[in-house]
């Protein structure tokens, strides 16, 4: 203030101060940048947009196209806030300790108002992020959860086979990309909440389902999911400054908020009503809703009576669902419109996963079948692991420093983000044979036909569900689902590129979303099988 004051007595009004403060600040900010410790390869900023002018949201495509000058490790900037980028498995040897050093994610404060702060992904208090990872993880790891989640998959796969039934015949074209985004959207709300979607009958009938009051609130739930995710990109990536002052940033910041609201008002309900009926004496059933409503309470089937542990309460439960709707949709979604694509290009793949559904499963292409089978199929296995290493939906993800630490050979402090690049090291030709190709076999042992080069691999070089205290606790979900759409596509349809030359198309908004992936599905000849 009393800068200010000195500055304000010699101009003649507080408007001529503003350059003078702007040149100040300026002056001040690259001060800073040029003294840094360690500075490392990376565009220069400018103040108050950092280095979003140049790489856009996607450091990753920065990095592609400087990768020379990058080195293994190098830096961007989102405002005034300096980030490192880590792109070699040996500089994860720390990150991935199992301790809270590297606990802390991005700070999204314009949340903290819905509570969603308050769960796993972005819950940066360690001893809230413990209890609630407590509850959640074994649920979801556990095999009573996965069985139910692969009928459900089978159950939900079904609906949409009996909707093609008319038109199968000639085939069907449709965007693959939208109508996986649709499925994995029902499969995670319907398997998480119990509630029902309709976002893949709306799909497939082209809009057309009766629009009851329950649809029609349902889809305006999907398509808030859907967009959260953009969402959070969205506010992570784009300076606070930004979003309050700047007009076209400001109205975008604000329809975000209002569809962020209404998630969170329709999950609030959600958990309401379901605690009733389970007060009321519903039966309780195998999905995460009930079991978070029910664990350490008296209707726990494990509860003892001194238990030391307080059930969850209505925040945390809200909170952790609101992670899975984000977290669970468009991973898998887009793993697996990955693995269409690149089965679609390799005849080859396609031959040994037919194989191996008919070691498996036998001919019938309609069995209901069960986890433990999935468990058996080692080559679909191998296939979604590569389609994870090959392009991997989460490319960077952003661990903070708490203390100081040496990494990459340089002392850090307090505070410093380091943002993995997943996709660098899973193509990394000194951790890969052939990186660039799309091959299965590296994840299969030779006694299964495969080459694993995976058994010699650089420790932390194959790390698509992330590492440390905070990797995926859906990954056993994650890769269930995508193994049983494997089997429920290929052992009964032809799954076809329409434009059998054209490249994939995706774009990062939090995870890589594929886009307009055309393709034309067909009932198989079953006697083709090998
Ligand atoms: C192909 C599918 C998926 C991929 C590649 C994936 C990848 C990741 C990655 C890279 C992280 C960050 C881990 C870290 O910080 O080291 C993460 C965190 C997380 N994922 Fe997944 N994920 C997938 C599917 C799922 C599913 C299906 C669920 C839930 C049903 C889920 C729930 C979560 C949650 C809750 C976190 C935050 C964990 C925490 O901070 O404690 N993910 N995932």
């Amino acid at each position: 203030m009393s800068l200010l004051f000195i500055l304000s007595s010699y101009f003649e009004n507080w408007a001529s101060i503003i350059p003078v403060l702007l040149i100040i600040y300026v002056a001040n900010f690259y001060y800073n940048y040029f003294t840094r410790p360690n500075p490392l390869p990376g565009p220069i900023p400018i103040p108050i947009l950092g280095t979003v002018h140049i790489i856009g949201i996607n450091p990753y495509l920065w990095y592609i196209n400087n990768i020379e000058k990058a080195g293994t490790i190098w830096e961007f900037y989102i405002g005034h806030q300096r980030q490192l980028v880590v792109n070699h498995a040996k500089h994860l040897e720390k990150i991935y300790k199992p301790t809270p050093k590297f606990f802390e994610r991005m700070e999204l404060p314009s949340l903290e108002k819905f509570g969603v702060l308050k769960g796993l992904i972005f819950n940066n208090n360690y001893s809230a992020w413990h209890r609630n990872r407590k509850f959640v993880a074994p649920v979801l790891a556990s095999p009573k959860f996965l069985r139910g989640f692969v009928i459900s998959i089978q159950k939900l796969f079904k609906e949409s086979e009996n909707r093609w039934k008319p038109v199968i015949k000639n085939g069907i074209e449709f965007d693959f990309s939208v109508w996986i985004k649709c499925f994995t959207t029902d499969i995670t709300i319907h398997h998480v909440t119990k509630q029902p979607s309709y976002s893949l009958a709306s799909f497939d009938t082209n809009n057309e389902i009766v629009q009851s009051e329950q649809v029609r609130k349902s889809l305006n739930f999907t398509n808030a999911v859907i967009g959260f995710i953009t969402t959070a990109t969205y506010l992570l990536f784009i300076p606070s400054f930004v979003n309050k002052y700047i007009p076209g940033f400001r109205s975008f910041k604000e329809k975000c908020d209002r569809s962020v609201k209404y998630m969170n008002d329709t999950i609030i309900d959600i958990i309401e009503k379901r605690k009733k009926e389970l007060e009321e004496g519903a039966e309780i059933e195998p999905d995460l809703l009930d079991h978070l409503l029910i664990a350490h309470t008296p209707r726990d089937p494990d509860y003892k009576e001194y238990d030391q542990i307080v059930p969850m309460k209505a925040y945390e439960i809200k909170a952790i669902l609101w992670d899975i709707l984000m977290a669970g949709v468009d991973t898998t979604g887009n793993t697996f419109s990955f693995l269409v694509y690149n089965v679609a290009k390799n005849p080859k793949i396609l031959a040994k996963i037919h194989k191996e559904i008919e070691q498996v499963f036998g001919l019938d292409p309609n069995n209901e079948f069960t986890l433990e089978k999935l468990e058996n199929c080692r080559y679909i296995e191998a296939l979604v692991k590569e389609s994870l290493r090959h392009i991997t939906i989460a490319p960077l993800t952003l661990k903070v420093l708490e203390g100081e630490e040496n990494v990459a050979g340089y002392n850090w402090p307090n505070g410093t983000r380091f943002w993995i690049d997943h996709q660098t090291i899973l193509n990394n030709p000194d951790y890969w044979n052939d990186p660039e190709i799309f091959n299965p076999d590296r994840f299969l042992s030779k006694e299964y036909g495969g080459t694993f080069e995976f058994s010699n691999m650089q420790k932390n070089a194959y790390s698509p569900f992330g590492g440390g205290i905070r990797i995926c606790p859906g990954k056993f979900m994650a890769i269930n689902e995508i193994k049983a759409l494997t089997v429920l596509f290929y052992r009964k349809y032809n799954v076809e590129l329409v434009k059998n030359n054209e490249k994939i198309k995706y774009q990062f908004y939090g995870v890589n979303q594929v886009y307009d992936l055309q393709v034309r599905i067909s009932l198989k000849d079953i006697s083709s099988f090998p």
